[in-house]
């Protein structure tokens, strides 16, 4: 039997000495010209980037959004395979959730990868398909780290709580196979502070940090759980090089490492 999740991503950190999570947005308009003539450049830039930063990766995290094509989903299968091939767990960025049956379908995405983020906005049973694979992780969308962010979860609802607390709440309710986390923006650092005190035993995924601008030192701070939690970085790591043409890989490489560093002084403080 598959162990769970989070036992498995806790034994990754360890291993590597690392929490953060390799962004795979393979934007396809910033690709290294050279490799624009392969048969799928998506995968032979994810492929040179697995091969320079898994040393680094507590997981790889690859959005959905930048796959969403016949070309890019066997991009995308193609990256998973290898991903898991180096033993790294790999993170679904897909934002998914729907009606029963809907959703029924949204969570076989969960056959091929460890992790998947959802979207609480129609509450349980639109999630109960993802809560239930108990080996899988669920990462619960609660304080995103985009400027409309606060537009609707910093809302106060009746009961006086935000809906970002209300959806920690739910999401520690829902937490029966200890397979969820929680989606905290790193440009909200006080809000992850909350919503750590709120749900303690709740790791999360820490977006935000590098091209967004967000707060590292509160992203290793408030997003780890017994030690476990992700702080993600796409841009700044898998386009470090982009104006380097062949050596972009290695400046993927050396940002990974240099933010498992400057993760690490936190961590270790
Ligand atoms: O769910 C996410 O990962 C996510 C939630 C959030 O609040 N903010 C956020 O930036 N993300 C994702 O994290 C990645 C951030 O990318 P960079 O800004 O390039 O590091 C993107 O794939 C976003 O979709």
């Amino acid at each position: 039997m598959t162990a769970p999740f989070f036992e498995r991503l806790g034994d990754r950190i360890e291993r590597v000495d690392s929490v953060v999570s390799v962004g795979l947005d393979a934007d396809r308009s910033r690709l290294p010209e050279h490799l624009l003539e392969k048969d799928l450049p998506q995968w032979a830039f994810n492929r040179r980037i697995i091969d320079a930063t898994h040393e680094h990766a507590a997981c790889y995290k690859p959005n959905a959004a930048f796959y969403e094509s016949e070309e890019g989903w066997r991009s995308l299968r193609e990256t998973i395979a290898y991903a898991d091939g180096k033993d790294v767990p790999v993170l679904l960025d897909a934002k998914r959730a729907d009606i029963g049956n809907t959703t029924r379908q949204y969570a076989e995405l969960l056959d091929d990868v460890d992790a998947i983020t959802v979207n609480p906005y129609m509450g349980r049973d639109s999630l109960q398909p993802f809560l239930d694979r108990s080996e899988k992780g669920v990462f619960v969308l609660c304080r995103t780290s985009n400027p409309g962010g606060a537009d609707l979860q910093d809302l106060e609802l009746a009961s006086g709580e935000t809906v970002y607390e209300r959806v920690a709440a739910l999401a520690d309710l829902w937490n029966e196979h200890g397979n969820v986390g929680l989606v905290v923006g790193a440009t909200a650092p006080e809000e992850l502070e909350s919503i750590r005190e709120q749900v303690p035993d709740l790791p999360f995924l820490v977006p935000g940090i590098g091209a967004q601008g967000g707060d590292a030192e509160a992203a290793v701070e408030y997003g780890l759980s017994g030690g476990v939690g992700l702080v993600n970085s796409s841009r700044g790591i898998i386009f470090a090089g982009e104006d380097q043409d062949e050596a972009f890989a290695r400046a993927a490489g050396d940002a990974a490492r240099r933010l498992k560093r400057r993760l690490n002084r936190y961590r270790d403080a």
